[in-house]
């Protein structure tokens, strides 16, 4: 079941291989990075090529006992030869960053069970490109949703980059809707690009040097697909256009899950990361939100929910003119799903989870690193 199924070499720093990874590698094992999973057997890329391999039972009994332990796109994988040229996945290297869903409902694979059980989509993303389209049908960007995003981002441990996309569409207020974007999403880069003639696609592209792996998030219809294209040069992913054109009415692109960029780089695009909403993210409203847990700081009440109490600094940052009210809102949104998410989610596996990333997200306040 693990015969090579594409012949060839992979030089593996440009799927993001280092030193530190190399060092985590235990004695006798070979690394991959798992491109796709599919029921207790995962399609990974080593150095020496593209295998199936299927798991040890040793990562069968730990995913059993856990599920946040089964491998999913992304992870770096260390790799024992079996006879007859064959290998089998025996451990996965620690996560830098990982996209965890609670609450998964149920389905037959590696024995998942339970809600607030958790699942990773996606792991070792560095960048997260929120795309939101400058128009979108009708309507002007939404706000809100490169809010959430980009919380959901912080929340995952990897770095957000906004990207509007479909500039070419908005011939007025471009640059009011950047700022807008820009005090939506405080400290982090903001893009502004078109597919279509080509603008901005390379400041985009240029987050990715150093072999980084990204996944984009974002609406459909926003041009992720569109966007990778142009980054890759090529046409690598399908888009709607192109499935309208055939008649075939349109899909989702799930025939590539990790799609590796001339120079080095690359993204990940599964359904489940397409599907990607609003999971546990306290920590990462936190940070989205820094304008007003800033402005909180000066509230009377130090537990200050913003409606109605007095000597609130936030509603008097909304009377002045200071704080958007529309922003107030959407923080009050993300606050009562947040809550939401966190209640129904199992405490013992939120705990570990996310344990590690608020030390990320502390070392991220500490020293106001925003950037890559
Ligand atoms: N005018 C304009 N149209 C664009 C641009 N980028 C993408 N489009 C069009 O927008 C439509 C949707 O683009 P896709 O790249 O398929 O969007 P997607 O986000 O991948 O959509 P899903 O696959 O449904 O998630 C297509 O018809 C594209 O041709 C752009 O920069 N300008
Ligand atoms: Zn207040």
């Amino acid at each position: 079941m693990s015969l090579p199924v594409d012949a060839g070499s992979f030089d593996l720093s440009l799927l993001g291989w280092d030193d530190s990874l190399a060092a985590e590698l235990p004695e006798g094992t070979t690394p991959a990075r798992v491109a796709r999973v599919d029921r207790g057997a995962a399609e990974v890329i080593a150095a020496t090529g593209q295998y199936q391999v299927q798991y040890s039972a040793q990562v069968r009994r730990a995913a059993a006992a856990d599920p946040l332990a089964l491998p999913c796109v992304g992870d770096w994988a260390a790799l024992r030869a079996l006879p007859e040229g064959r290998h089998e996945l025996v451990a996965l290297l620690p996560r830098r960053t990982a996209f965890v869903r609670g609450g998964v409902s149920r389905d037959s694979r590696g024995g998942l069970s339970g809600d607030g059980q958790g699942q990773v989509l996606a792991a070792n993303v560095d960048v997260v490109f929120v795309a939101e389209p400058a128009m979108h049908a009708t309507d002007l960007a939404d706000l809100g949703r490169v809010e959430r995003l980009v919380a959901l981002t912080w929340e995952s441990g990897g770095t957000p980059v906004v990207v509007i996309t479909k500039t070419d569409l908005l011939h007025l207020g471009l640059d009011d809707l950047l700022d807008d974007v820009r005090g939506a999403a405080p400290g982090v880069d903001v893009h502004a690009v078109s597919a279509m003639n080509g603008e901005g696609v390379d400041e985009v592209r240029g987050h990715l040097s150093g072999a980084k792996t990204a996944v984009v998030l974002g609406p459909s219809g926003a041009g992720k697909s569109t966007l990778v294209n142009a980054m890759a040069g090529a046409e690598v992913m399908e888009t709607q256009q192109v499935r309208a054109g055939d008649g075939r009415g349109r899909h989702t692109t799930v025939h590539r899950e990790l799609i590796p960029l001339p120079g080095g780089g690359l993204v990940i695009d599964t359904p489940g990361i397409r599907r990607v909403g609003l999971y546990e993210m306290s920590d990462g409203v936190d940070l989205v939100f820094s304008d007003i847990e800033a402005l909180a700081q000066g509230c009377r009440f130090a537990d200050c929910g913003h409606q109605s109490e007095p000597g609130c600094a936030v509603l008097a940052a909304v009377d002045s003119g200071e704080l958007a009210e529309r922003r107030l809102a959407s923080w009050h949104k993300l606050q009562r799903e947040a809550a939401w998410m966190a209640a129904r989610t199992d405490a013992r596996l939120r705990s570990e989870q996310t344990r590690k990333w608020k030390i990320i997200h502390k070392e991220m306040r500490r020293t106001g690193r925003n950037r890559p």
